[in-house]
């Protein structure tokens, strides 16, 4: 193919010679009208955001400084599981829980679609680096996109720009992730204010550790470096090279008498990460400060000990119930400004609002939809994935160790699910074989994070069901390994949490938030060998006296429904745990096997 001369190409300020093919190669493919090389400037977020309001897709806030609210099309708010795959060579190494097509296949139907797809637009590239670019290894990305969109919120989710290319050098290896949003433009034609495709694929190809996105602008779609590079491509590398790219959390708990205890927490979306990460405590003398609210990458140290890094460089959070009673630490995040609002309401007065931001609704809103709003409307104002972007650096309660590329040892690490039922408010596995168990077998009520049904009871691994980059029965293998090849004291010890049981009236049996400080408290004093706990069949749970419950005002029959272990709920889900394990064969490890007649035989 005979290049055409786009403008940018001819001066690139680089001489990295894969990547300048690469983005050759995408340019003469795409057809974009010209290539910009993303600086990362604040001269860039000028011109870029100008132009997203000139565009009618971000309304520039009045009340909070450097703020947009943006609104998407309807039809693209959320991740799209059923679009997205993983293109092994072999089927197999997909595994049963994720979409599989042939590698070749593949790139011939998305060269296709990519073909003249940048038509009428810009192609930018985005030179990205997951973790601290002062890394030994540091994990880099190039993302190529035609969205200002995606180019503002990378900004504000990752470390982007000239530093990073400069850091790349002329042949540093980086995860290429090539991105379109699938809507060229025809002479003459007018933009609309959300391009997308109906087309949507969100495809990886984890040999060549590669990503192609095709047809959505929504965040976990369409910003790469995150959920696609970050969990799926790296949960492969980790495979391959000893660690673990996890969807946890990380936290740092400073208890009353100074001892500091890193915990990481894995929770499916839309399931408590970010407001866990952000927690405020209601018990006196604690302290929580934030490391990261999605993703883990964990390595062990020399010393034997489990790291935790967050890559990420921004909160791309659930707005919906986020408020000053519930997530201050968030609230005070973005009144900072630096944010983009995307599908929250616009307040007449040049500010956003969303469901649980405050007990009282404005009295006239914009719904995220355009229409006018009041409280007697039918729906509500903000779509329920609507999401805040925001700089992690503005969090007031951000450890000093973010930025440490060694990240910080883990005790602790809590698997939890949203179920209304059966899960017991905090329980401990018996050892980490029992702990994997607890991540395999997790169960959680689907949300809106992803297109689909809301609230449907599903397994969700690791909290890790739409994140793992290969067969999933191999990666249960990994985490078995993992805790085989280390010392088994120095491994975090496992917890699974629930904060959201119901009881009979429908109604939250524990007023989480906040007080899930109570359940960090407990699972402290177990690792100082200070809390007392019974032996259930699922793993050590509070005694009602062991739970710090001074204040709540919950009787202590609410604190034995929320701890409850239920010997005919547990019964009921003995048959979905075998027919989720049948699911992958020999590659389920027997270990989980062991563990399953490890939990008949006590509920026998
Ligand atoms: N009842 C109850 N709701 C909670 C609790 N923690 C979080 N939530 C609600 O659950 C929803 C999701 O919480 P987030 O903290 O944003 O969840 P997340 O895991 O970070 O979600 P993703 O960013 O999609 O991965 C929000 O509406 C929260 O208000 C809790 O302890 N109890
Ligand atoms: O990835 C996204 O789009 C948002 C998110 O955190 C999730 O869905 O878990
Ligand atoms: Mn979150």
């Amino acid at each position: 193919m005979t290049s055409v001369a786009t403008p940018g190409l001819e001066n690139a300020p680089t001489t990295h010679a894969r990547l300048l093919a690469w983005v050759q190669e995408m340019a003469d493919l795409t057809q974009p009208d010209q290539v910009v090389w993303v600086d990362g400037t604040d001269e860039e977020w000028e011109r870029l955001t100008g132009k997203l309001v000139d565009a009618g897709t971000f309304t520039r806030l009045t009340a909070k400084p450097n703020s947009f609210h943006c609104a998407s099309d309807p039809s693209d708010v959320a991740r799209v599981e059923d679009r997205t795959f993983i293109c092994s060579v072999d089927e197999a190494d997909a595994g049963p829980t994720n979409n599989w097509m042939d590698p070749a296949e593949m790139k011939a139907v998305m060269t296709e679609l990519y073909r003249g797809c940048m038509r009428g637009r810009t192609m930018y590239v985005i030179p990205f680096c997951m973790g601290p670019v002062e890394a030994e290894d540091p994990m880099f990305g190039v993302e190529l996109t035609d969205s200002e969109y995606v180019v503002v919120s990378m900004r504000v989710m990752a470390r982007i720009g000239s530093a990073i290319l400069e850091a790349m050098g002329t042949d540093r290896p980086f995860v290429p992730a090539m991105h379109s949003l699938g809507a060229p433009l025809e002479q003459g034609q007018n933009d609309v204010p959300w391009p997308c495709s109906d087309t949507k694929y969100i495809v990886h190809f984890p040999e060549e550790r590669a990503i192609w996105s095709y047809g959505s602008g929504y965040g976990g779609n369409a910003l790469l470096g995150k959920k696609c590079y970050s969990l799926r491509i790296a949960s492969v590398m980790a495979r391959d090279e000893g660690w673990l790219a996890e969807h946890m959390l990380i936290l740092k708990l400073t208890s009353p008498q100074q001892k500091t205890y890193y915990v990481a927490a894995a929770f499916p979306s839309a399931c408590g990460k970010t407001n866990l990460a952000m927690l405020e405590p209601t018990i006196p003398g604690w302290k929580v400060e934030t490391l990261g609210d999605d993703i883990a990458w964990m390595r062990f140290g020399d010393d034997g000990r489990l790291y935790a890094l967050n890559p990420e460089f921004g909160l791309f959070g659930v707005a919906p119930g986020t408020g000053w009673d519930t997530n201050p630490n968030a609230m005070r995040t973005i009144d900072q400004g630096n944010s983009v609002f995307t599908n929250v309401a616009l307040t007449d007065d040049g500010d956003i609002w969303w469901e649980g931001m405050t007990d009282e609704p404005p009295a006239h809103l914009t719904d995220w939809k355009g229409r006018d709003w009041t409280p007697a409307s039918d729906e509500p104002s903000s779509h329920p994935n609507s999401r805040f972007c925001t700089p992690i650096t503005q969090c007031p309660i951000l450890a000093p160790e973010y930025t440490d590329p060694k990240g910080v040892p883990i005790s602790a690490i809590l698997f939890g699910g949203r179920r209304k039922t059966t899960i017991p408010l905090v329980s401990e596995a018996r050892d980490w074989n029992h702990g994997v168990f607890m991540g395999a077998t997790l169960s959680s009520e689907t949300t809106a994070a992803a297109t689909g049904a809301v609230g449907v009871v599903r397994r969700d691994p690791f909290a890790m069901l739409p994140f793992i980059g290969y067969n999933a029965g191999d990666y249960f293998q990994h985490w078995v390994e993992t805790g085989k090849a280390h010392d088994s004291t120095k491994l975090p010890r496992i917890f699974y949490v629930n904060w959201f049981r119901r009881d009979a009236d429908g109604g939250f049996l524990w007023p989480g938030f906040g007080e899930n400080s109570r359940v960090l408290k407990w699972v402290v004093e177990r690792l100082e060998g200070t809390a007392a706990a019974v032996e259930t069949p699922v793993g050590h749970v509070p005694t009602p006296d062991s739970l710090d419950v001074s204040g709540l005002g919950m009787t202590r029959e609410q604190v034995e429904q929320a701890l409850r272990v239920d010997k005919d709920e547990w019964q009921a889900e003995v048959p979905q745990i075998t027919e989720w394990f049948e699911k992958f064969g020999d590659k389920l490890p027997s270990t989980m096997w062991d563990e399953l007649e490890i939990l008949k035989s006590r509920l026998a």
